[in-house]
């Protein structure tokens, strides 16, 4: 994946049918919210998901608020999802403590496919969501253990609420070292990616009856992806 251009990720796949729709767009990850919410998946609805998608060469992130650990290594092991996104309270040992599983689940994987080099799949990681309002948080702690803080609009919801924060703070901010979501949509994706997330993650706003839009979707690639 490239580094200095803003990948794109679609979250809130709820069927194989939107996954079928969208399988064929220039999408980079695909996200299957495991945690309480309208867009909430099952694991056979997922399963299916992320087989349609990792046949697609895009990425599955699988998204948990504040869950057991043992149930987020039976679903990554299970599913084979590329990352875990935390969209709780999970603090920094948590990650810690996740990111060690997830590294015996690599391992465990790298011996079981010893000879087959070619076929080694990349070792799961955490995306950890901070939910900001006017002031960045202090992310010192969680550094070690994660691959990309998100940053995301305080609301009501744990997740989904559909509203921006004042992205100007994202000014004092390396570029291509964190996530920007929250209420992401075609007006304003082309000043979300000025900020240069190194992924951009849209959700609610490219819903039309509680389902992805495939045309709202290829207006977020156009922008994106020019
Ligand atoms: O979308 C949800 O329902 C959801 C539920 C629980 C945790 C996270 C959830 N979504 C995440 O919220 C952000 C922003 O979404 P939006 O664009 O504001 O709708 C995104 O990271 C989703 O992954």
């Amino acid at each position: 994946m490239e580094k200095n251009k803003t990948l794109l990720k679609i979250c809130g796949i709820r069927s194989i049918e939107e996954m079928d729709e969208l399988k064929g767009l220039n999408i980079d990850y695909v996200g299957c919210i495991f945690a309480k919410s309208p867009r909430q998946v099952n694991i056979e609805i997922a399963s299916q998901i992320v087989k349609i998608a990792h046949k697609n060469e895009k990425k599955v992130v699988g998204v948990f608020v504040n869950a057991m650990i043992r149930d987020i290594v039976r679903i990554v092991e299970t599913l084979k999802i590329d990352v875990v996104q935390l969209h709780g309270n999970e603090t920094a040992e948590y990650c810690e403590e996740l990111g060690k599983a997830l590294e015996r689940i690599h391992k465990n994987y790298l011996n079981d496919l010893k000879n087959d080099v070619k076929s080694i799949k990349d070792k799961t990681v955490i995306w950890k969501s901070f939910a900001v309002k006017n002031k960045l948080p202090n992310i010192n702690d969680y550094k070690s253990f994660i691959e990309y803080p998100l940053f995301e609009t305080k609301g009501e919801k744990a997740g989904g609420n559909g509203k921006t924060f004042n992205w100007q703070i994202l000014k004092e901010v390396s570029p291509y070292s964190f996530i920007l979501a929250g209420g992401i949509s075609t007006e304003n994706v082309e000043a979300a990616i000025s900020y240069r997330p190194a992924v951009v993650d849209v959700n609610s706003k490219v819903e039309i009856d509680n389902r992805k839009n495939k045309k709202l979707v290829e207006k977020i690639i156009e922008i994106v992806k020019s």
